[in-house]
């Protein structure tokens, strides 16, 4: 085990951030340590709290309670129902995270799920998620967002953008470097040497030879093949609706996505439980669980906290192996 905590912060604590925090820590305890980052009075009631100074304090107390570092927010937390004046708080919290893990105090970040809307409509959040907030705070490090889980790891080139703008968006450059990333981060946070990489085509059938679109025929061939030639393991551009089945998946290590939902709806369709989000790139390992804030559960008990747990168990095993 390693000698530091993960940091989780608190996310939207109108979601079901909080929740899952105390259930995951019940799961946990002293086995994985993390600290959480956020308003105790957010946290349900009866959660054995142990507020502390610094992440290093954690080790000691996981196996009591869950460790807290303070961070006093505006206004309660009403399940369901942000509250515009948390909005900072959220960011804030995310951005001690950071801090904390570029210090080398915490071992990795893990982030609870924040509502878009709410943190732009709350404090005019000018970033379309973490991801693209964590790259920002990293000093514009160039990201990729992966989800993981043990039947396939998937990565969207482009991320929270308009489906009219992908076409655009969706440039030679961009898969360039989607595929550096990715094969980057399959060597140093999974273990994968060599690593094959599946990209879909951005067309119904990759094009069918030019009569369903033709980025497939105009630039994405070419591409593949030149970055064939520098030693990336390739395969693509292939048609989506059928790369994802079990003999599929088994032909590859992680699939490059032309967009958000090509890649996220396999994904959650076949391990929403257990996927995690990774933000590759970074120099410091953040995971997050795959799903959102879910308001339409927060507050009744029902959230299931095994993704969070997922993702606190791979920020712990990346951090560790960062760490050597
Ligand atoms: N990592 C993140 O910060 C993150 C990830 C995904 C979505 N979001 C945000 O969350 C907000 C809500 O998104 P959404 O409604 O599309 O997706 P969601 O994942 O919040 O909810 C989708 C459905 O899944 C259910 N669900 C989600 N997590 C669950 C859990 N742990 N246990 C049981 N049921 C669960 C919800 O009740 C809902 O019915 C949006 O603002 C979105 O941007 C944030
Ligand atoms: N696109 C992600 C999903 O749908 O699961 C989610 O919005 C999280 O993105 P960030 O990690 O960038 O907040």
């Amino acid at each position: 085990m390693s000698d530091r905590p993960v940091i989780l912060s608190c996310g939207d604590p109108s979601g079901i951030g909080p929740e899952i925090a105390a259930k995951a820590w019940e799961a946990l305890g002293a086995s994985l340590p993390f600290v959480w980052i956020g308003d105790p009075a957010h946290l349900p009631r009866g959660t054995s709290v142990r507020e502390i100074s610094e992440p290093s304090e954690a080790m000691t107390h996981a196996g009591s309670a869950l460790p807290v570092l303070p961070h006093p927010f505006e206004a309660a937390a009403l399940p369901g129902k942000p509250d515009p004046a948390n909005a900072k708080g959220v960011i804030d919290v995310i951005a001690r995270g950071v801090d904390l893990v570029m210090r080398g105090e915490g071992l990795a970040l893990t982030t609870a799920p924040i509502h878009k809307k709410a943190l732009k409509d709350g404090a005019g959040f000018a970033f379309p998620g973490h991801t693209e907030y964590l790259a920002h705070l990293a000093g514009g490090a160039k990201v990729v967002m992966m989800l993981a889980a043990p039947a396939l790891r998937v990565v969207p080139a482009t991320i929270h953008i308009a489906l009219s703008e992908v076409p655009r968006a969706f440039t030679p450059a961009v898969l360039r470097e989607t595929v550096r990333i990715t094969a980057e981060g399959l060597r140093l946070d999974f273990g994968i040497d060599n690593p094959r990489i599946a990209i879909a085509g951005l067309n119904p059938h990759a094009g069918e030879g030019g009569v369903m679109g033709r980025e497939e025929l105009e630039w994405m061939q070419d591409e593949i093949e030149a970055l064939r030639d520098e030693g990336f393991a390739l395969s693509g551009p292939l048609p989506a609706d059928t790369m994802f089945h079990a003999a599929a998946r088994s032909r590859y290590d992680a699939a490059i996505c032309a967009y958000h939902d090509q890649a996220l709806i396999p994904i959650k369709t076949l391990a929403f439980d257990e996927g995690v989000n990774v933000t590759l790139g970074l120099p410091f390992v953040r995971t997050s669980p795959d799903h959102g804030t879910a308001y339409d559960i927060a507050g009744n008990g029902r959230a299931n906290p095994s993704s969070l747990i997922a993702a606190l168990k791979l920020a712990a095993q990346m951090g560790a192996a960062r760490a050597g």
